[in-house]
């Protein structure tokens, strides 16, 4: 039956430029016309990391200095998802911002377009190509970089090998001359002038690169925004050879000259948004938001001074430009991510649904800090200025924020993408010292405890099962399954997750003996 139609809500209008003036009183608006920024920066991943961090930083930068050449064309990478929410909105959404006391609701208005490259990637393209851009950015997650188990670009990946042979393609077709040997099989013609979509972002970027040369439109800076170790030089490593792959020798000179790949930390806990969430912001904005993000206030980015050409004057609106990023990065990933993933795997085995409950629980904060104190921070050299035991207690603070909302079920996943980055290497560089790092070795186990109860037995958190969510889920379900005798050594002997590891008897027995701890048996 339907309710009266005086009981039935009036659904808000929707956010957007037009209503810009119905903003409420106590929600901070963009200092500028959004419709009247130039676009200077292409966006690869515009979901919700982006949104509250790097948007933020250039919208607060371009009020700053009254430059408007920095708007920002987002890409969404897998789905026309974020189109269907922002396009409606002219680009404008909210960010909510929840402190343990009080939350807050300024708009945000960077993004110049939106577009999905499974529709519009010569528009992409053509940006990436175009003059007046100068800086693309990235936040693709760790798996987005497809990289394979040696750490190069992975060629046997069907879509990476589809956006390789457009890219030859493309070259042919530019050129009109074969840039293959003739030995080499004929990569498939391009239907259309823009080409087929790209699939990855590696591959779109390259053929933003090819344009870029082929429109002789000057240097380009690539910044990774990603949590990846190295995430710049990763990225110049990943082009590169895909290059070198497509035998594009002249693109590859090119790059070599005009771009340049920053590397960054970048840092600012920002979960998945809820229907709560938007409940909470309606109330607040008095608009329809469908784009809302939702963030801690903490935010910090550190990024590598070293750019070919101009780029958005972020460090007025607090980004930190240094010579070099890797003390800082990796600091951040070992400490912050690292004990992420520990409270959420650990948290979530105990039922715990956010972080902040997983802070919250003595146990779990012990194993966080003896993490940190016991196998992380003998592997840190200090970034300058910075007091590493402050920062974990800082960090530790942070995640006991309870109105973040950020989910054990959200950092648990992806697991054998992320671990890689913010826990092996602590694990490496401690065999390499003769030390067993038994607190790391634990981290692992409760990541294959989590692993082995979401594939074999279930487990429900909030009232909703989880899922394995992970890139090799597969692979990972098969080595849970079968008895707990060998668990460890089944893990440690997926190379193209933890490399060499395995061969450390120490470390296998460290874990197995992690899991019996945890009560796996
Ligand atoms: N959320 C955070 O707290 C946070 C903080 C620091 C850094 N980051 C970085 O940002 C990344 C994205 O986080 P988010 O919160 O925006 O997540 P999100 O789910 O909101 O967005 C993920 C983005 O990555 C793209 N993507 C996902 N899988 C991909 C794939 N296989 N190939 C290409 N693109 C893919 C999506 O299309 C989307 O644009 C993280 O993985 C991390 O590296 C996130
Ligand atoms: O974003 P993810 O899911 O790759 O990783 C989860 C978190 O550890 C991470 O996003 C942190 O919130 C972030 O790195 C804080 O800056």
């Amino acid at each position: 039956m339907s309710a009266p139609p005086d009981a039935r809500r009036r659904e808000p209008a929707r956010l957007s430029a037009a209503r810009l003036g119905a903003i409420r009183a106590g929600v901070g608006a963009p200092p500028f016309d959004p419709r009247a920024l130039r676009t200077g920066v292409v966006h690869l991943g515009i979901g919700a990391f982006h949104r509250a961090h790097q948007a933020v930083l250039t919208q607060d930068a371009m009020a700053a200095s009254g430059d408007d050449r920095w708007g920002v064309l987002g890409v969404t990478q897998r789905s026309r998802g974020v189109v269907d929410q922002l396009v409606p909105q002219d680009g404008l959404y909210g960010l909510l911002t929840k402190g343990a006391r009080a939350s807050s609701l300024r708009v945000v208005g960077v993004h110049t377009g939106v577009a999905y490259p499974g529709d519009e990637t010569g528009r992409v393209v053509a940006s990436i190509a175009a003059p007046a851009t100068h800086v693309v950015t990235l936040t693709v997650t760790e798996k987005g970089y497809r990289i394979a188990p040696d750490g190069g670009l992975d060629v046997s990946d069907p879509d990476v090998a589809a956006d390789l042979a457009a890219l030859d393609a493309g070259a042919r077709t530019a050129t009109g001359l074969p840039s293959t040997t003739p030995t080499r099989p004929t990569p498939r013609l391009v239907p259309g002038p823009d080409g087929p979509p790209a699939r990855t972002a590696v591959g779109l970027l390259l053929r933003g690169l090819a344009a870029r040369r082929r429109a002789d439109a000057g240097p380009l800076t690539v910044v990774s925004c990603d949590n990846l170790a190295g995430n710049g030089p990763v990225l110049a490593a990943l082009v590169a050879q895909a290059l070198e792959h497509a035998r594009d020798d002249d693109l590859r000179a090119w790059v070599d000259t005009s771009v340049r790949f920053p590397a960054t930390m970048v840092d600012r806990i920002v979960p998945a948004t809820t229907p709560a969430h938007h409940t909470e912001a309606e109330a607040l904005l008095g608009l329809r938001d469908a784009g809302l993000v939702v963030a801690e206030p903490f935010t910090q980015w550190v990024v590598e001074d070293a750019f070919a050409g101009p780029r958005p004057p972020w460090e007025l609106a607090g980004a930190t430009l240094v010579a070099d990023v890797a003390p800082f990065e990796r600091a951040k990933l070992r400490i912050l991510n690292a004990v992420h993933s520990t409270l959420a795997y650990r948290g979530a085995l105990r039922g715990l649904p956010t972080i902040a409950d997983a802070v919250a629980d003595p146990d779990l904060l012990a194993a966080a800090r003896a993490l940190v104190d016991e196998d992380v921070l003998p592997t840190l050299d200090p970034p300058p200025g910075v007091d590493l035991r402050a920062y974990r207690d800082q960090v530790l603070d942070r995640m006991a924020n309870p109105a973040t909302g950020h989910t054990t079920r959200q950092v648990a996943s992806d697991g054998s993408a992320k671990l890689p980055q913010r826990l092996l290497g602590t694990v490496r560089d401690r065999l390499a010292a003769g030390a067993v790092p038994h607190a790391a070795a634990a981290t692992l186990a409760a990541w294959i405890a989590y692993v082995r109860t979401v594939a074999c037995d279930g487990l429900v958190l909030d009232g909703r099962a989880v899922t394995l969510d992970d890139p090799r889920a597969d692979a990972l379900a098969a080595a849970a399954a079968g008895p707990v005798d060998g668990l460890a050594d089944r893990f440690l002997a997926l190379t193209d997750v933890v490399g060499d590891l395995g061969e450390s008897h120490e470390l296998r027995d460290a874990v197995g003996a992690a899991l019996r701890d945890l009560g796996v048996r």
